[in-house]
């Protein structure tokens, strides 16, 4: 008797958010939560923030009629097996594991843009000339729109290891919900203790990725006194999966939120330090300090490639 089949998968990061990534062109594969956990599992699997599933968009009902040019659908769940609509370094790293698997076409990887489908719809990519990408994630949106702006927050959060003052927040729509929170210094960035989860009020319905963030510097490198970039640092607490050393679509909403709060006149391109490296966020031409369309860039590395094995592919959690 044979032994049961294993499946094949890729380990790759983009700012050390990590992903397991498995080839599953027609579809066939779609496993629980259980079994997504227990392949994120960093002790008693193979370990990842995420798991990530390549499907052809024609083997994806709901893909096929809304991204007629996508070839490839992104199936992202996060560590705890729960859906999410986006993943800003996770689709970076997607299309490097469609490139260096020859799953997309040599051009691909020559600087043009090509379409991905993801549950958060189509979303372009373009290969740096230095390796890294830029992924356009689109719209996004200050989820309480112009009240939001002028009130300057539409949430409160409590952040563990802070003190127990609840703090003014802005909620971003990436796709996937955000909470930003600023914080005054780095000290406290790194006191924060984010082992536990920020409470959010009011509770988000579909929970949320909770993002600290601290105004560093603005340069202005066009010598007119306006600034043109702006840098943050920050740490994320995901929904799904605790947190993590990086967050795409988190990085974009930091900035949105900063770029908020500075008003008329700020930087549209923020340069995001993140415990796992560093992102840029680009706002799209047009966008207003509520709304508009963000490029994420940064790097995608594949770092190893092995087989989950069949006892972890029929895991089913212990009673
Ligand atoms: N935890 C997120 C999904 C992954 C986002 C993050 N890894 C990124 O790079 O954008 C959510 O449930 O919305």
């Amino acid at each position: 008797m044979s032994a049961p089949q294993g499946l094949a998968f890729t380990k790759g990061h983009g700012t050390e958010n990590d992903f397991v990534l498995v080839a599953d062109p027609d579809g066939v594969w779609n496993p629980t939560a259980d079994v997504v956990a227990a392949i994120c599992d960093r002790r008693a699997g193979v370990g990842g923030d995420g798991l990530i599933r390549a499907v052809r968009s024609s083997a994806v009902p709901d893909a096929a009629g809304t991204a007629p040019g996508a070839e490839w659908f992104m199936d992202y769940r996060n560590s705890d097996g729960s859906l999410a609509e986006m993943c800003g370094n996770g689709v970076r790293v997607f299309a490097e594991f469609l490139l260096r698997n020859r799953l997309l076409p040599e051009e691909a990887g020559d600087g043009r843009w090509f379409d991905v489908a993801t549950r958060s719809g189509v979303k372009r990519l373009r290969r740096e000339a230095d390796g890294q990408w830029t992924a356009d994630l689109g719209p996004w949106a200050l989820t309480g729109g112009d009240d939001a702006l002028g009130a300057g927050s539409d949430a409160l959060v409590l952040v563990p290891g802070l003190d127990a003052v609840a703090r003014p927040a802005l909620s971003v729509d990436l796709g996937n919900p955000h909470t930003v929170v600023a914080l005054p210094d780095e000290a406290e960035l790194a006191a924060a203790d984010l082992t536990r989860a920020p409470e959010v009020r009011p509770v988000p319905p579909q929970g949320t990725n909770v993002e600290l963030v601290v105004p560093l510097l603005a340069f202005d490198v066009t010598g007119d006194d306006v600034p043109d970039i702006g840098e943050i640092a920050m740490r994320v607490h995901e929904r799904g999966s605790g947190e993590t050393r990086s967050c795409g679509t988190g990085a974009c909403a930091a900035a949105l939120a900063t770029r908020a709060w500075a008003g008329r006149g700020a930087p549209d391109v923020w340069r995001v330090d993140v415990p796992g490296g560093r992102l840029v966020v680009t706002v799209g031409a047009g966008s207003s300090l509520a709304q508009g369309t963000v490029w994420l860039s940064g790097p995608a590395q594949l770092v190893a490639t092995g087989v989950l094995a069949p006892e972890l592919l029929q895991h089913r959690p212990t009673a």
